[in-house]
């Protein structure tokens, strides 16, 4: 839908935001993402600088917008674009260091779920505690593309941390013991946020670099990898929408 400046935060110009957009945390990987995948974008948003773009992806329009860093601005750019502009489902596209075994630098990983030490989730009021969890349909979209793209994807349970210099970190070692795969900073809040709103969320996350090997990806090979989870992430928005 086209709108003219409803948020203070969103002001819509002259192009209409998709019914399913990419999110990642850095604006100016929206720009890149808008300008090498998607045909004719237009910006839709400069507020803050957190770039907004709509194109289209073989034939079928998808936007592409940063979401800032962490729970808070993903929260809020999640909530104006499900409420505000009508769009159905947000696809994060993020990096994530790594913890377990299980992912190495590259990998794609698409996060079922999503722990987290944000109590953000209690605004939700429920009983104990409101699951943060992915849009099972496009996560399986995401795993089928990964196979047919012969894309290494790796689907579990991560961990949003509201640190990203945590001031203990001998607790990632609990968080491998538990099962996370690798760290990141978003996923939780948009998985509530979608919840909250009756939309669909997936994050899909390339491991840039591991806790526990101290290795990490240089310029050009985040480049390389990026490149996979998008092509993962741009056929998973293909699919939900019609
Ligand atoms: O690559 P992005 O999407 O920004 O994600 C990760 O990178 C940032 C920290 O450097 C945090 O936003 C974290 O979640
Ligand atoms: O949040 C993040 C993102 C990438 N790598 C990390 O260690 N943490």
């Amino acid at each position: 839908m086209t709108k003219s400046s409803i948020s203070a935060s969103i002001s819509v110009t002259d192009a209409e935001i998709a019914k399913v957009v990419l999110m990642p945390g850095d604006p100016l990987r929206a720009k890149h993402v808008a300008e090498h995948y998607l045909e004719n974008p237009v910006c839709f948003n400069t507020v803050r600088n957190m770039l907004g773009y709509t194109g289209t992806y073989r034939g079928k329009k998808i936007s592409v917008m940063g979401s800032g860093m962490g729970i808070p601005s993903m929260g809020l750019y999640a909530t104006e674009l499900y409420t505000q502009f009508d769009v159905d489902a947000i696809i994060r596209i993020g990096s994530a260091g790594g913890l377990s075994d299980q992912v190495k630098l590259r990998d794609v990983v698409v996060a079922m779920a999503a722990s987290t030490n944000s109590n953000y989730g209690a605004a939700y009021n429920m009983p104990g505690y409101l699951a943060p969890a992915a849009s099972y349909d496009m996560l399986a979209h995401s795993v089928e593309a990964a196979k047919k793209l012969n894309v290494n994807a790796v689907v579990g349970t991560v961990y949003t941390s509201d640190h990203f210099y945590y001031p203990r970190p001998e607790i990632n070692q609990q968080l491998r013991d538990l099962g996370h795969l690798a760290v990141e900073m978003e996923t939780a809040g948009l998985y509530w946020t979608a919840v909250g709103c009756h939309k669909k969320a997936l994050s899909i996350l390339t491991i840039s670099d591991h806790l526990f090997t101290g290795e990490a990806l240089s310029a050009e090979d985040r480049q390389e990898s990026f490149h996979e989870m998008m092509e993962v992430a741009l056929e998973a928005a293909w699919q939900s929408v019609e």
